[in-house]
């Protein structure tokens, strides 16, 4: 839903006439993918606004490519060779922050999911959380604040 390249592609060149859907790509057209604009389609997606992680589990989506309503590997001939090496180093990032750690929001700063377009998708406002490791004796050691990257 917050797809962190929001142009999918690089520019690629028709170097035929074709057409997408109803709409005809004259030859030299360059084109790209707003996958940011499927993902924030209430057509496509209800409330796409809304942190709504149960969505994916009332509705099985594929991410690899074979669904166009979610592609953050892209998708056809050109879809991102290291797709099943980014989901892998990501779920194992995931899953080793919160095996090791509690998270908590920050009681300062609230968690604000508004989005900053740049080359890549970043967060408009830094997260900024609290981290208890899960392995002290009491389990309430603060940590650090960790802030993570803004605009
Ligand atoms: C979460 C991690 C990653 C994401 C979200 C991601 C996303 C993407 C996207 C959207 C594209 C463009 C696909 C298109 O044009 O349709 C792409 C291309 C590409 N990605 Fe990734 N990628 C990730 C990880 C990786 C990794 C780990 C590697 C290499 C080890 C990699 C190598 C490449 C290469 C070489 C291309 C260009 C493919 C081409 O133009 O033929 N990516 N990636």
């Amino acid at each position: 839903m917050h797809p962190p390249g929001p142009l999918l592609s690089w520019a690629r060149l028709a170097i035929h006439d074709t057409c997408v859907g109803p709409h005809f790509v004259p030859a030299g057209t360059t084109a790209m993918v707003n996958m940011w604009a499927i993902t924030h389609d209430d057509k496509v997606w209800p409330e796409p606004g809304k942190f709504r992680p149960e969505r994916f589990l009332e509705d099985d989506v594929a991410i690899m490519g074979s669904d166009l309503r979610l592609a953050p590997f892209g998708s056809g001939r050109r879809v991102c060779p290291g797709k099943a090496m980014g989901l892998a180093t990501v779920q194992l990032w995931l899953a080793q922050l919160l095996h090791n750690f509690e998270w908590t929001a920050s009681h300062n700063h609230a968690v604000d999911l508004s989005e900053c377009l740049k080359l890549s998708m970043e967060m408009k406002q830094p997260l900024i959380c609290k981290a208890f490791p899960r392995t002290t004796s009491t389990n309430q050691e603060r940590v650090s604040d960790f802030g993570g990257f803004g605009c």
